[in-house]
C-alpha cells in the first residue's frame, strides 16, 4: 500500500538523502527527463499526429506504435549523451547499443509498455532497469546479461491522469508525481508496501484454456469466491499495461500474473525478463512482495539473452506462494 506523503522533496533531494551517487543520479535524470518529454508526446495525441502504427515490426516480430519509436528515440537520446551510460538495451532494439567505454552504468528499458492502450487513449508507462558495469570497453551484450538481483536500481513512469514515478534505489519503494509545467518529480508517497494477503488479482482470463493445470486450479479457486475452498470472494482487473497493473498492486495490494500458456509452447511467456519482469520484480520484492516464474524467484534467473521472455507471477506474498505451490515448487 502506498502511504501519501504532503511533501515538495524532489527526486534530486531524495537521491541525495539515499547518497545515490552522482553518475547514479545523472542517469536517473536523463531517464526521466526523457519521460517527461514522452508525456508531452502522449499529452498532445492525435493533434501532434503521434498515434497509429509506424509501419514496422520490432526485433520479436511485434507490430510498432509510432510512440514505441518516438518514446525509445526520446530515451536512447537522452542516455546516449549521459557521459555515465556505457551502454543500453531496449524491447524496440534488436541489439544492445554501447554508449560511453568508461560509463558506469547499463540501462535496459520498455520504452512504451502497454502500447495497444495508445490507441484507446489509456495507460501506459516507460520501464527502466539500471545494471552496473565495471572495467572500461565498449559494452557488450554479455555485459548485460546479470541477474535482476544485481540491478542497482528500478523503475517505471505510469502516464495515467497524473505521470508518477515508482523508484528504487535497493532502499525501499518511493513515488514521485510529475509537474508537467517545469519537470520537476516530488515525492508523493514514501513507503510503498504491499500486504502479505490480497483480494484482487490480475490476468488475461481469455487464455484461460491454454494455462497449465496448475494455474487453471489457482484461477479457478479464486473465481470461486466465498462459495469455494478459499471461503472469499475476489476482485479482478486488467489493464494490459503491466505498467499499470504492477501500479496498482503497488498502490492497494494483489496479484499479478501473465504465465506461460500453450499458444506458443516454445516461447517460455509474454513478458521480457530484462525490460519488464526484472525491473518490476525489483520495485514488488522491494516492496515486501514475492516475484517468482512459478519455477524459481525471477531476480535469480540468468538470463541467456537481452530479449527473453519468462512467465511472471507477481504480488501479494501468501497469494503469490500458494500459486507457486501449486505448480509444485514452493
Ligand atoms: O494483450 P495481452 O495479451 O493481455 O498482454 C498484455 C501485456 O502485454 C504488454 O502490453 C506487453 O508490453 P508492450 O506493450 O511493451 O509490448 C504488458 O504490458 C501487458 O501486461
Ligand atoms: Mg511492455
Ligand atoms: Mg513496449
Amino acid at each position: 500500500m502506498s502511504q501519501a506523503v504532503g511533501t515538495t522533496l524532489s527526486l534530486k533531494d531524495y537521491l541525495q538523502q539515499q547518497q545515490a551517487s552522482e553518475q547514479l543520479q545523472s542517469v536517473l535524470f536523463s531517464l526521466t527527463e526523457a519521460c517527461h518529454s514522452i508525456h508531452h508526446a502522449l499529452t498532445k495525441g492525435a493533434l501532434a499526429g503521434v498515434l497509429g502504427a509506424a509501419g514496422a515490426e520490432n526485433v520479436q516480430g511485434e507490430d510498432q506504435k509510432k510512440l514505441d519509436v518516438i518514446a525509445n528515440d526520446l530515451i536512447k537520446d537522452s542516455l546516449g549523451k549521459n557521459p555515465s551510460v556505457r551502454g543500453l538495451a531496449s524491447e524496440e532494439e534488436p541489439e544492445i547499443v554501447a554508449c560511453q567505454t568508461d560509463g558506469q552504468y547499463l540501462v535496459t528499458f520498455d520504452p512504451l509498455d502497454g502500447s495497444s492502450n495508445i490507441d484507446i487513449n489509456s495507460m501506459v508507462g516507460t520501464i527502466f532497469s539500471i545494471l552496473e558495469s565495471r572495467g572500461e570497453h565498449a559494452a557488450t551484450e554479455q555485459d548485460f546479461l546479470q541477474p535482476g538481483r544485481q540491478q542497482v536500481a528500478a523503475g517505471y513512469v505510469l502516464y495515467g491522469p497524473s505521470t508518477m514515478l515508482a523508484l528504487s534505489v535497493g532502499n525501499g519503494v518511493v513515488m514521485f508525481t510529475l509537474d508537467p509545467s517545469n519537470g520537476d518529480y516530488l515525492l508523493t508517497n514514501n513507503a510503498v508496501t504491499i500486504p502479505e494477503d490480497a483480494k484482487e488479482f490480475a490476468i488475461n482470463m481469455s487464455n484461460q484454456r491454454f494455462w497449465h493445470p496448475a494455474m487453471q486450479r489457482y484461477i479457478a479457486e479464486l473465481l470461486e469466491g466465498a462459495e469455494g475452498p478459499r471461503g472469499k470472494d475476489f476482485n479482478m482487473r486488467w489493464v494490459a499495461a503491466m505498467v499499470a497493473d504492477v501500479h496498482r498492486i503497488l498502490c492497494r495490494g494483489g496479484l499479478f500474473t501473465y504465465p506461460w500458456d500453450s499458444r506458443k509452447p516454445d516461447q517460455a511467456g509474454k513478458l521480457r525478463l530484462m525490460y519488464e519482469a526484472n525491473p518490476m520484480g525489483f520495485l514488488v520484492e522491494q516492496a515486501g512482495g514475492e516475484v517468482w516464474t512459478a519455477a524459481g524467484k525471477i531476480l535469480d534467473i540468468q538470463p541467456e539473452h537481452i530479449h527473453q521472455r519468462v512467465p511472471v507471477i507477481l504480488g501479494a506474498k501468501n497469494e503469490v506462494l500458494r500459486c507457486v505451490e501449486y505448480h509444485g515448487n514452493a
